[in-house]
Protein backbone atom coordinates (compact mmCIF):
# COMPACT_ATOMS: atom_id res chain seq x y z
CA UNK A 1 0.00 0.00 0.00
CA UNK A 2 1.56 3.18 -1.08
CA UNK A 3 0.45 4.80 2.38
CA UNK A 4 1.34 7.93 3.83
CA UNK A 5 -0.48 10.05 6.82
CA UNK A 6 -2.85 12.40 5.92
CA UNK A 7 -2.87 14.14 8.86
CA UNK A 8 -0.42 17.85 9.19
CA UNK A 9 -0.10 19.84 11.46
CA UNK A 10 -2.13 22.89 10.28
CA UNK A 11 0.41 24.95 11.83
CA UNK A 12 2.72 24.00 8.84
CA UNK A 13 0.74 25.22 6.48
CA UNK A 14 0.90 28.50 5.50
CA UNK A 15 -1.92 30.77 3.42
CA UNK A 16 -0.50 33.79 1.46
CA UNK A 17 -2.38 36.13 0.05
CA UNK A 18 -1.57 38.42 -2.26
CA UNK A 19 -3.65 41.79 -3.73
CA UNK A 20 -4.06 40.38 -7.18
CA UNK A 21 -3.46 37.88 -9.48
CA UNK A 22 -1.08 40.49 -11.14
CA UNK A 23 0.74 40.50 -8.25
CA UNK A 24 0.34 36.39 -7.09
CA UNK A 25 2.32 35.99 -10.89
CA UNK A 26 5.63 36.98 -9.84
CA UNK A 27 5.23 35.56 -6.13
CA UNK A 28 4.47 31.68 -8.08
CA UNK A 29 7.75 32.34 -10.19
CA UNK A 30 10.25 33.17 -7.21
CA UNK A 31 8.55 30.07 -5.37
CA UNK A 32 9.60 27.91 -8.40
CA UNK A 33 12.57 29.37 -8.86
CA UNK A 34 13.86 28.86 -5.14
CA UNK A 35 12.97 25.58 -5.20
CA UNK A 36 14.85 24.57 -8.28
CA UNK A 37 17.61 25.90 -7.36
CA UNK A 38 17.30 23.94 -4.00
CA UNK A 39 16.61 20.95 -5.53
CA UNK A 40 19.43 21.81 -8.34
CA UNK A 41 21.82 22.69 -5.49
CA UNK A 42 21.21 19.39 -3.70
CA UNK A 43 22.63 15.99 -3.96
CA UNK A 44 20.05 15.31 -6.47
CA UNK A 45 21.26 17.64 -8.59
CA UNK A 46 17.83 18.67 -10.40
CA UNK A 47 14.67 19.50 -10.03
CA UNK A 48 11.02 18.07 -10.48
CA UNK A 49 7.93 19.99 -10.59
CA UNK A 50 4.30 18.53 -11.34
CA UNK A 51 2.17 21.65 -13.08
CA UNK A 52 -1.90 21.49 -13.21
CA UNK A 53 -4.08 22.95 -16.15
CA UNK A 54 -7.01 25.43 -15.84
CA UNK A 55 -5.45 28.86 -15.03
CA UNK A 56 -1.97 28.21 -13.79
CA UNK A 57 -1.15 27.59 -17.85
CA UNK A 58 -1.25 30.92 -18.38
CA UNK A 59 -0.03 32.32 -15.06
CA UNK A 60 2.91 29.84 -14.28
CA UNK A 61 4.02 30.54 -18.43
CA UNK A 62 3.98 34.51 -18.83
CA UNK A 63 5.79 34.54 -15.47
CA UNK A 64 8.68 32.24 -16.05
CA UNK A 65 8.96 32.80 -19.54
CA UNK A 66 9.44 36.94 -18.81
CA UNK A 67 12.74 35.81 -16.38
CA UNK A 68 16.00 36.71 -17.93
CA UNK A 69 18.16 33.83 -16.94
CA UNK A 70 16.02 31.28 -16.25
CA UNK A 71 17.83 27.62 -16.52
CA UNK A 72 15.52 24.62 -17.08
CA UNK A 73 18.04 22.00 -18.59
CA UNK A 74 18.08 20.09 -14.93
CA UNK A 75 14.28 20.00 -14.70
CA UNK A 76 12.17 16.94 -14.71
CA UNK A 77 8.14 18.32 -15.40
CA UNK A 78 5.65 16.24 -15.11
CA UNK A 79 1.36 17.01 -15.00
CA UNK A 80 -0.13 16.31 -12.03
CA UNK A 81 -2.97 15.60 -14.23
CA UNK A 82 -3.95 15.19 -17.84
CA UNK A 83 -6.78 14.84 -19.94
CA UNK A 84 -6.38 11.99 -22.25
CA UNK A 85 -6.58 13.75 -25.74
CA UNK A 86 -4.67 14.41 -28.60
CA UNK A 87 -1.71 17.02 -27.95
CA UNK A 88 -3.24 19.34 -30.59
CA UNK A 89 -6.82 18.99 -28.94
CA UNK A 90 -6.77 22.75 -27.16
CA UNK A 91 -8.20 20.54 -24.10
CA UNK A 92 -4.83 18.96 -23.77
CA UNK A 93 -3.18 20.71 -20.73
CA UNK A 94 0.52 19.41 -22.38
CA UNK A 95 -0.76 20.94 -25.81
CA UNK A 96 -1.17 24.41 -23.71
CA UNK A 97 2.31 24.12 -21.74
CA UNK A 98 3.80 22.90 -25.08
CA UNK A 99 2.94 25.81 -26.66
CA UNK A 100 3.16 28.88 -24.09
CA UNK A 101 6.36 27.18 -21.89
CA UNK A 102 7.90 24.35 -22.88
CA UNK A 103 8.96 25.27 -26.40
CA UNK A 104 10.29 28.54 -25.10
CA UNK A 105 12.90 27.66 -22.44
CA UNK A 106 15.72 25.02 -22.54
CA UNK A 107 13.78 22.17 -20.64
CA UNK A 108 15.35 19.08 -22.30
CA UNK A 109 12.77 16.85 -24.32
CA UNK A 110 14.04 14.09 -22.02
CA UNK A 111 12.70 15.96 -19.11
CA UNK A 112 9.03 16.23 -20.37
CA UNK A 113 6.99 13.25 -18.54
CA UNK A 114 3.97 13.47 -20.43
CA UNK A 115 1.42 10.75 -20.99
CA UNK A 116 0.87 9.15 -24.26
CA UNK A 117 -2.90 10.29 -25.64
CA UNK A 118 -3.10 7.42 -28.38
CA UNK A 119 -3.38 4.82 -25.67
CA UNK A 120 -6.66 3.65 -23.82
CA UNK A 121 -6.88 5.35 -20.80
CA UNK A 122 -6.44 2.10 -18.36
CA UNK A 123 -3.10 1.77 -20.48
CA UNK A 124 -2.30 5.66 -20.24
CA UNK A 125 -2.25 5.96 -16.97
CA UNK A 126 0.05 2.53 -16.10
CA UNK A 127 2.19 4.10 -18.72
CA UNK A 128 2.62 7.21 -17.31
CA UNK A 129 2.74 5.80 -14.16
CA UNK A 130 6.07 3.46 -15.70
CA UNK A 131 7.59 6.37 -16.83
CA UNK A 132 7.45 8.05 -13.33
CA UNK A 133 8.67 5.68 -11.79
CA UNK A 134 11.49 5.60 -13.93
CA UNK A 135 12.28 8.82 -13.71
CA UNK A 136 12.25 8.60 -9.87
CA UNK A 137 14.52 5.24 -9.68
CA UNK A 138 14.40 3.48 -5.95
CA UNK A 139 10.82 5.33 -4.68
CA UNK A 140 7.89 3.40 -4.48
CA UNK A 141 6.55 6.52 -4.24
CA UNK A 142 7.64 9.11 -6.83
CA UNK A 143 8.91 12.21 -4.15
CA UNK A 144 8.41 15.65 -6.02
CA UNK A 145 10.56 18.66 -5.24
CA UNK A 146 7.57 20.74 -5.91
CA UNK A 147 3.45 20.33 -7.18
CA UNK A 148 1.65 23.18 -8.24
CA UNK A 149 -2.31 22.63 -7.86
CA UNK A 150 -5.58 24.31 -8.97
CA UNK A 151 -8.54 23.50 -7.40
CA UNK A 152 -11.73 23.73 -9.29
CA UNK A 153 -15.14 25.04 -7.52
CA UNK A 154 -16.20 21.80 -6.60
CA UNK A 155 -13.16 21.49 -3.90
CA UNK A 156 -11.19 18.86 -7.02
CA UNK A 157 -7.73 18.88 -7.50
CA UNK A 158 -5.60 16.87 -10.26
CA UNK A 159 -8.54 14.27 -11.63
CA UNK A 160 -9.01 13.82 -7.73
CA UNK A 161 -13.36 14.81 -7.47
CA UNK A 162 -15.53 14.67 -5.00
CA UNK A 163 -17.13 11.31 -3.89
CA UNK A 164 -15.54 9.96 -6.13
CA UNK A 165 -13.67 6.11 -5.20
CA UNK A 166 -10.19 7.66 -6.91
CA UNK A 167 -9.86 9.51 -3.60
CA UNK A 168 -9.16 6.20 -1.74
CA UNK A 169 -6.54 4.65 -4.19
CA UNK A 170 -3.93 3.59 -2.24
CA UNK A 171 -2.14 1.16 -4.78
CA UNK A 172 -1.69 2.98 -7.54
CA UNK A 173 0.82 6.41 -8.42
CA UNK A 174 -1.09 7.04 -11.63
CA UNK A 175 -4.41 6.05 -12.11
CA UNK A 176 -7.23 6.29 -15.08
CA UNK A 177 -10.57 7.84 -14.65
CA UNK A 178 -13.20 7.27 -17.47
CA UNK A 179 -15.91 9.27 -15.63
CA UNK A 180 -14.63 12.62 -14.49
CA UNK A 181 -17.73 14.94 -14.14
CA UNK A 182 -15.76 17.83 -15.29
CA UNK A 183 -15.47 17.18 -19.43
CA UNK A 184 -13.51 15.76 -21.21
CA UNK A 185 -14.58 12.31 -19.20
CA UNK A 186 -11.00 10.74 -19.71
CA UNK A 187 -8.04 11.39 -17.69
CA UNK A 188 -5.04 10.22 -16.07
CA UNK A 189 -4.21 11.59 -12.51
CA UNK A 190 -1.74 11.64 -9.82
CA UNK A 191 -2.79 9.77 -6.37
CA UNK A 192 -3.24 11.39 -3.15
CA UNK A 193 -0.53 9.08 -1.75
CA UNK A 194 1.74 10.67 -4.67
CA UNK A 195 0.80 14.50 -4.02
CA UNK A 196 1.05 14.32 -0.36
CA UNK A 197 4.97 12.32 -0.63
CA UNK A 198 6.09 16.04 -2.47
CA UNK A 199 8.28 17.67 -0.88
CA UNK A 200 6.47 21.01 -1.24
CA UNK A 201 2.80 21.69 -2.71
CA UNK A 202 1.46 24.62 -3.67
CA UNK A 203 -2.12 25.28 -4.50
CA UNK A 204 -2.89 28.59 -6.52
CA UNK A 205 -6.44 30.05 -6.65
CA UNK A 206 -7.40 33.41 -7.47
CA UNK A 207 -11.05 35.10 -8.06
CA UNK A 208 -14.39 35.59 -6.21
CA UNK A 209 -15.82 32.38 -7.33
CA UNK A 210 -13.20 30.71 -5.05
CA UNK A 211 -14.03 31.84 -2.30
CA UNK A 212 -16.85 29.75 -0.42
CA UNK A 213 -15.12 26.61 -1.43
CA UNK A 214 -11.79 28.12 0.17
CA UNK A 215 -13.64 28.61 3.28
CA UNK A 216 -14.78 25.06 3.19
CA UNK A 217 -11.25 23.51 2.77
CA UNK A 218 -9.62 25.55 4.55
CA UNK A 219 -11.04 26.27 7.89
CA UNK A 220 -13.34 22.81 7.16
CA UNK A 221 -17.49 22.39 7.47
CA UNK A 222 -19.92 19.96 7.57
CA UNK A 223 -19.67 16.88 5.07
CA UNK A 224 -16.40 14.48 3.99
CA UNK A 225 -13.55 16.39 3.30
CA UNK A 226 -13.47 17.86 -0.08
CA UNK A 227 -10.31 16.58 -2.48
CA UNK A 228 -8.55 19.39 -1.98
CA UNK A 229 -8.71 19.47 1.79
CA UNK A 230 -7.34 16.08 1.93
CA UNK A 231 -3.97 17.28 -0.07
CA UNK A 232 -2.39 17.30 3.21
CA UNK A 233 1.79 16.38 2.55
CA UNK A 234 3.42 14.13 5.69
CA UNK A 235 6.18 15.55 5.02
CA UNK A 236 6.42 18.63 2.86
CA UNK A 237 5.24 21.68 2.77
CA UNK A 238 1.81 23.00 1.97
CA UNK A 239 1.13 26.50 0.42
CA UNK A 240 -1.97 28.55 -0.82
CA UNK A 241 -1.26 31.56 -2.97
CA UNK A 242 -4.85 32.99 -3.01
CA UNK A 243 -5.69 36.49 -4.34
CA UNK A 244 -7.97 39.02 -1.87
CA UNK A 245 -10.84 38.13 -3.63
CA UNK A 246 -10.64 34.42 -3.46
CA UNK A 247 -9.66 34.34 0.27
CA UNK A 248 -12.82 37.18 0.84
CA UNK A 249 -14.36 34.64 3.39
CA UNK A 250 -11.31 33.19 5.33
CA UNK A 251 -11.25 34.42 9.01
CA UNK A 252 -8.26 32.17 9.22
CA UNK A 253 -4.87 33.91 9.68
CA UNK A 254 -3.26 34.50 6.57
CA UNK A 255 0.00 36.11 5.75
CA UNK A 256 0.09 38.85 3.60
CA UNK A 257 3.89 39.17 1.71
CA UNK A 258 5.37 42.33 0.84
CA UNK A 259 6.01 42.66 -2.58
CA UNK A 260 9.03 40.67 -3.60
CA UNK A 261 9.57 38.93 -0.49
CA UNK A 262 10.76 35.13 -0.81
CA UNK A 263 8.45 32.67 0.10
O1 LIG B 1 -8.11 19.49 -16.00
C1 LIG B 1 -8.85 20.35 -15.56
O2 LIG B 1 -10.07 20.29 -15.68
C2 LIG B 1 -8.23 21.56 -14.90
O3 LIG B 1 -6.86 21.39 -14.85
C3 LIG B 1 -8.80 21.81 -13.53
O4 LIG B 1 -8.63 20.72 -12.68
C4 LIG B 1 -8.25 23.08 -12.92
O5 LIG B 1 -6.95 22.89 -12.44
C5 LIG B 1 -9.13 23.57 -11.79
O6 LIG B 1 -10.46 23.61 -12.22
C6 LIG B 1 -8.71 24.96 -11.36
O7 LIG B 1 -8.76 25.79 -12.46
P1 LIG B 1 -8.59 27.35 -12.37
O8 LIG B 1 -7.31 27.61 -11.71
O9 LIG B 1 -8.65 27.80 -13.79
O10 LIG B 1 -9.74 27.85 -11.57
Amino acid sequence: MLTLSNKKDMSSRRVLVFPSAAELGPALARLVTARADQACGSARGRFSIGVSGGSLVGMLSKELTALPNLDCSRWVVGFCDERVVPFSDPESTYGLYKDQLLSKVNIPESGVLAINPTLPVQECAEDYARKLSESFPGEAIPVFDLLLLGMGPDGHTCSLFPDHPLLEESQKTVAPISDSPKPPPQRVTLTLPVVNAARCVAFVSTGGSKASVLKRVLEGGEGPLLPAARVTPSKGELLWLLDEPAAASLTLQVERPASGAHL
